[in-house]
């Protein structure tokens, strides 16, 4: 799990991605993975880092020349001081992410790939281990901390750095050649000293380098949204049910919720007329001070359900951050599991306290420790945070835990879930964390298994409230679902071809791991449609690119794991693509409900390959069939058909035979590398 401060730094290797710059005439680069713009306010210049040389090999076996010949291995480096001065680097400069020196590192940037090809990401500079000792990474230094040992690699020069004791010798052997290290994801690149330069305290810091450009403070910006949909209406047909003893009545109109002035001026700015029905039942519940568990579909205002009774309470009270204490105790804090959705919900905190003296901080995985804390350190009212942050700054007793009133999980049956579990146990045994008799527990999500359900119990208070609209668990209705059976093969055709008649749509497309989400945005881009991707080994500054262009309809179309299933509100997604059916029916529909958002229409598209993906087939009719979508009847077949004979019929699929060949079990190409949340 990524968000543990310390685990980030040493998550997996980086999955290399091709600069496809070359194939467009103009050079422009569509894929924008390592595009040649200035991607952060990191003043990342990598203009000739990045490259390849040689060919791409595509999955179909054939060697794909992505970039034939662009400028490479130069190592054109970057400076993240903090100051965010851009280092006026010479063409050989490296990577200084030292806080305390401009000096830049010197570059000379290579870095072999897997067949051998010299890429140009590099540092040829010198770097001080945790004992403050010069390392040379010239001559091929190889430090692998998780297995404690230290052996020269054939790295010519510069070194490869693994800190990782989860995956700590996991091969990164030979033909990582070149001048100039690999700088592995998390790795200490340009640091002085690996101490914690905060208060002399003798912790080891792991550091981050990214900081992210502050959000845009123009009032327009703040409050810039996008239109609900002819659906908006639609939402108050939907039953709700709420469960649980003295319950306060719903509300029907932003005024019964009586918000200050201020407060109501936000509300307005940021275009809701209206209330949705998880809002009408959650305000007066959350206002009323219960606890509450509440499930609503995909894209119908979870966020405002829980962000407006609790600034309401805060602003009533008056509130206000007080600034530059090293100690900082928020009265709500809140937890999301991606970094990406917990910086979305910080922005509608900072949106609905505009003008107020409330203020919301976010702190979360691959940004700069030292700003994340600094951030924080300049008041804090309600911290947004994703788990293993939170954990680490509470650590770190930068975060008091007296004075907090709330506690919200968006996704809460993610945050309880296997993967975090145990980080939400810490969380509330921690000390100084009030008893929940003595805080109030937030949970939202559009899906709540029934385990997760009973799990929830030991957070809330006993006379929680569960409200829930519609059904739990089911797809959002304003989206048109259509499953498509296809065999592995034939996929990428597909693909294009829907790419092809759809125009500029703005499209997600959803892969279970990693790897294909890098092989399938390089092939779109091979095919010249503008595209990005989104997964957990792209760093910080790549992913928030990543999601700007979309945004912004620079990428129209993104490849995503799992990390860009949940929670992403992005205008205007007109098409979702399962290109991979994902293993669980909760996680299909969270990603199908990226698109059909706040009234709006959308379709969602499934490739569904019989078998990789006959295990949720049951699940799948019933989410078609609740929310009054077409069901294919081969679809029911497999679903509730003997699937003895599905697996002889279908099984050739795999090898690209034809059915009734003998079946050879591939391994499914989730069980891989199962998509990481961070
Ligand atoms: N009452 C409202 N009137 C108009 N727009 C609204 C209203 N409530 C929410 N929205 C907008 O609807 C969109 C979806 O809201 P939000 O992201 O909170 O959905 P969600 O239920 O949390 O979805 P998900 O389950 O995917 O996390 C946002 O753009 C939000 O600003």
């Amino acid at each position: 799990m990524e968000e543990n401060w310390d685990t980030e730094i040493s998550t997996e290797k980086p999955t290399y991605i091709p600069n496809f710059s070359s194939l467009e005439t103009d050079n422009t680069d569509n894929y924008t993975a390592y595009s040649n713009n200035d991607i952060t306010n990191q003043n990342y210049q990598s203009e000739r880092s990045f490259g390849n040389r040689g060919g791409y090999r595509s999955e179909r076996g054939g060697p794909t020349n992505f970039n034939r010949g662009s400028r490479i291995g130069r190592g054109r480096g970057f400076d993240s001081n903090r100051n965010d001065q851009y280092s006026d680097s010479s063409e050989r400069d490296g990577y200084n992410a030292n806080e305390d020196t401009q000096k830049p590192f010197r570059g000379r940037g290579g870095f072999r790939n897997e067949n051998g090809q010299r890429r140009g990401f590099g540092d040829r500079g010198g770097f001080r281990n945790e004992n403050g000792q010069q390392r040379n990474f010239d001559r091929g230094d190889w430090n692998n901390s998780g297995e404690g040992e230290e052996r020269p690699r054939g790295f010519g020069r510069g070194g490869f750095n693994n800190f990782d004791s989860d995956t700590g010798g996991r091969g990164h052997r030979g033909g990582r050649g070149g001048r100039g290290g690999y700088k592995g994801r998390n790795e200490e690149v340009g640091v002085e000293s690996g101490k914690n330069q905060e208060e002399g305290t003798e912790k080891e810091v792991k550091k981050v380098i990214y900081v992210p450009l502050p959000p845009s403070d123009s009032e327009d910006d703040i409050f810039r949204h996008y239109q609900s949909g002819i659906n908006f209406d639609k939402y108050d047909e939907i039953l709700v049910d709420v469960t649980g003893k003295d319950v306060p009545p719903a509300i029907l109109t932003f005024e019964e919720a009586n918000f200050c002035e201020t407060l109501s001026r936000n509300v307005t700015k940021a275009g809701y007329v209206k209330l949705t029905p998880v809002q009408k039942h959650s305000i007066p519940i959350i206002l009323a001070g219960r606890d509450l568990m509440a499930c609503a579909q995909t894209g119908s205002g979870k966020t405002a359900a829980f962000l407006l009774p609790i600034l309401s309470h805060m602003m009533n009270e008056g509130i206000t951050a007080s600034q530059f204490l090293p100690l900082q105790e928020p009265q709500a804090i809140i937890i999301a599991p991606t970094r990406e959705l917990i910086n979305q919900i910080y922005l509608d905190a900072r949106k609905f306290s505009y003008g107020t003296c409330v203020r919301p901080v976010v702190v979360y995985g691959g940004i700069h420790p030292v700003h994340a804390m600094r951030d924080v350190e300049r008041g804090c009212n309600i911290l947004c945070a994703t788990p293993g942050r939170l954990m680490d700054i509470i650590g770190r007793e930068k975060i008091g835990l007296s004075k907090l009133k709330y506690l919200v999980l968006d996704e809460a049956d993610r945050m309880l879930d296997m993967g975090f579990a145990p980080v939400m146990e810490n969380l509330i045994g921690s000390p100084g964390m009030p008893a929940k008799e003595e805080r109030q527990t937030l949970m939202f999500s559009a899906t709540y298994p029934a385990e997760i359900q009973r799990l929830a119990s030991k957070f809330l208070k006993s006379d929680h409230l569960f409200v829930v609209v519609g059904l739990v668990g089911g797809a959002c209705s304003d989206v048109e679902q259509t499953i498509l059976e296809i065999q592995e093969y034939r996929k990428r055709d597909k693909l294009v071809e829907i790419l092809q008649s759809s125009g500029n749509e703005r499209t997600m497309i959803f892969v279970n791991t990693k790897k294909k989400a890098d092989v399938i945005a390089g092939y779109l881009c091979q095919e010249h449609f503008p595209t990005t991707s989104i997964h957990g080994d792209r760093e910080q500054c790549q992913r928030e690119e990543a999601i700007r262009d979309f945004r912004s309809g620079k990428c129209p179309v993104i490849v995503c794991t799992a990390v860009a299933a949940r929670g992403l509100d992005i205008e205007n997604v007109q098409h979702v693509i399962n290109y991979d059916v994902p293993k669980e029916i909760d996680e299909y529909v969270h990603r199908i409900g990226r698109t059909g958002r706040c009234g709006n229409v959308g379709k969602a598209t499934s490739f569904f390959n019989v078998n990789e993906d006959h295990v949720v087939a049951r699940p799948l009719v019933k989410i078609l069939t609740d929310a009054h979508q077409e069901v294919p009847a081969w679809l029911e077949e497999i679903a509730f058909g003997g699937h003895g004979a599905l697996n002889s019929l279908y099984a050739a699929d795999s090898m690209g035979g034809e059915a009734g060949e003998k079946y050879v079990s591939a391994p499914s190409s989730a069980q891989e590398e199962e998509a990481s949340w961070d």
